[in-house]
């Protein structure tokens, strides 16, 4: 069902100007960067986008999805069909639980003894009902565990924003935040796990290629296209989203074939034709491609942790679709999903925080990093 989303950044100002505004990271919660305090009750929680579960789900989650975000009807017809394609039921979730369970497993194994929870922004579990559960659990601080491993809007700063909307959601007074205090874990592109992951990951769609077309494949980096304006904002000084993906997709690339050369092309655009968003598509892309003579491509989805329904409708259908009509030879790699690698880094990510130190990007957010006005939305 849907649910009423409370507004935690009034439209029209920034969090530079009205400090009030500035302690949204972490749920209002200021980063420690001393070690987590012996006796504390604390908990890891894995927060996600959400997706449906069946064909019913479907329109309500997309009504959680782009609330005030001015997505065209057209748009959200277009994407339902392609949950529709899939019985209406997101892989995001199962996902989501298979990471959970590999991730209970490496902290078991590395002496971490802390409960592993789960929350999403657009779909049950919601971020807000898991608080009040880990509240009712005697949890006293949570270390949040975001699916995006990047800065921007939608990757980092939004995942902030549905701690402090929980934390709200305890009392029901956006100046009065409850529950357990959070921390969220760093940005991790550059994580050795996740970099490692992907490559693996990499060399396996390569080899799915007839041996004599590896060598020339064009290695393409795929991530999910963002609007230049929330691209220009995003990180400390802008631009971080592109600069951070360009180093991961590079470190990936570097471990397969050092020094070869690879594209970063944008996948999954949505709002409206006239807002300029990240470019080139990744169909323009493999277009431009086939015109210059290659003859295969790899593509890998660096830009995202799991094979989640961007992934296997723009890749495995759409990208792929043009590929064959273009007469390109095509793989597409993994994604990190359950990556022994990879779940180990998380769990290193972990430790770290919990250890102290200075917090990191995507802990510790300036104020006004990532940040995009919300639109103002109609008063009911
Ligand atoms: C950067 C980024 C990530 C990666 C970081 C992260 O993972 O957080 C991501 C992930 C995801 N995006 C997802 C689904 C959707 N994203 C949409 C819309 C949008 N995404 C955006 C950006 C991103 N999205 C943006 C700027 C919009 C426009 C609306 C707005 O300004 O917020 C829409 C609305 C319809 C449409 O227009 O496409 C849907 C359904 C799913 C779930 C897939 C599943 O169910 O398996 C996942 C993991
Ligand atoms: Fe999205």
């Amino acid at each position: 069902m849907p649910r009423a989303i409370v507004d935690i950044t009034p439209a029209g100002q920034r969090p530079d100007e009205d400090p009030s505004l500035a302690v949204r990271n972490n749920g209002g919660v200021a980063p420690s960067s001393a070690p987590a305090p012996a006796g504390r009750r604390e908990a890891l929680l894995l927060l996600s986008f959400g997706g449906p579960e069946g064909p019913d789900d479907v329109m309500p989650f997309l009504g959680n999805v782009t609330r005030g975000r001015g997505i065209p009807r057209e748009r959200l017809e277009e994407v339902a069909e392609h949950y529709h394609h899939f019985g209406g039921v997101s892989p995001i979730n199962d996902q989501n639980k298979a990471l959970i369970g590999a991730l209970q497993g490496a902290l078991r194994a590395a002496g971490i003894g802390l409960p592993v929870y789960w929350g999403n922004r657009n779909w049950a579990p919601y971020v807000e009902d898991v608080w009040q559960q880990m509240a009712d659990d005697g949890i006293q601080h949570a270390y949040v565990l975001a699916t995006s491993a990047y800065a921007s809007f939608s990757g980092c700063r939004q995942y902030h924003e549905d701690i402090a909307r929980a934390r709200a959601a305890m009392t029901g007074d956006a100046s009065a935040p409850s529950g357990p205090t959070a921390e969220k874990l760093p940005h991790y592109f550059d994580a050795e796990g996740f970099v490692r992951a992907n490559a693996d990951a990499l060399a396996a769609a390569l080899a799915e290629l007839p041996e004599e077309l590896r060598d020339g494949a064009r290695l393409v980096a795929t991530a999910h296209s963002i609007p230049d304006s929330m691209a220009a904002v995003a990180g400390p000084a802008g631009h971080a989203y592109e600069a951070e993906l360009e180093a991961a997709a590079r470190q990936v690339v570097d471990l397969v074939a050092p020094g070869r050369p690879f594209d970063l092309v944008w996948q999954s655009r949505s709002g409206p034709p006239s807002v300029p968003w990240l470019e080139p598509d990744v169909n323009d892309h493999l277009k431009a491609l086939a015109q210059a003579g290659e003859q295969a491509v790899v593509l890998f989805p660096v830009g995202f942790v799991s094979d989640h329904l961007e992934v296997i409708w723009d890749l495995d259908n759409e990208a792929k679709e043009t590929a064959e009509e273009l007469g390109l030879a095509f793989a597409r790699a993994a994604t990190a999903g359950t990556h022994p690698a990879f779940v180990s880094a998380l769990a290193d990510l972990l430790a770290e925080r919990r250890a102290g130190g200075e917090p990191r990007l995507g802990t510790n957010c300036p104020a006004s990093c990532c940040f995009v006005p919300p639109r103002p939305r109609p008063t009911a």
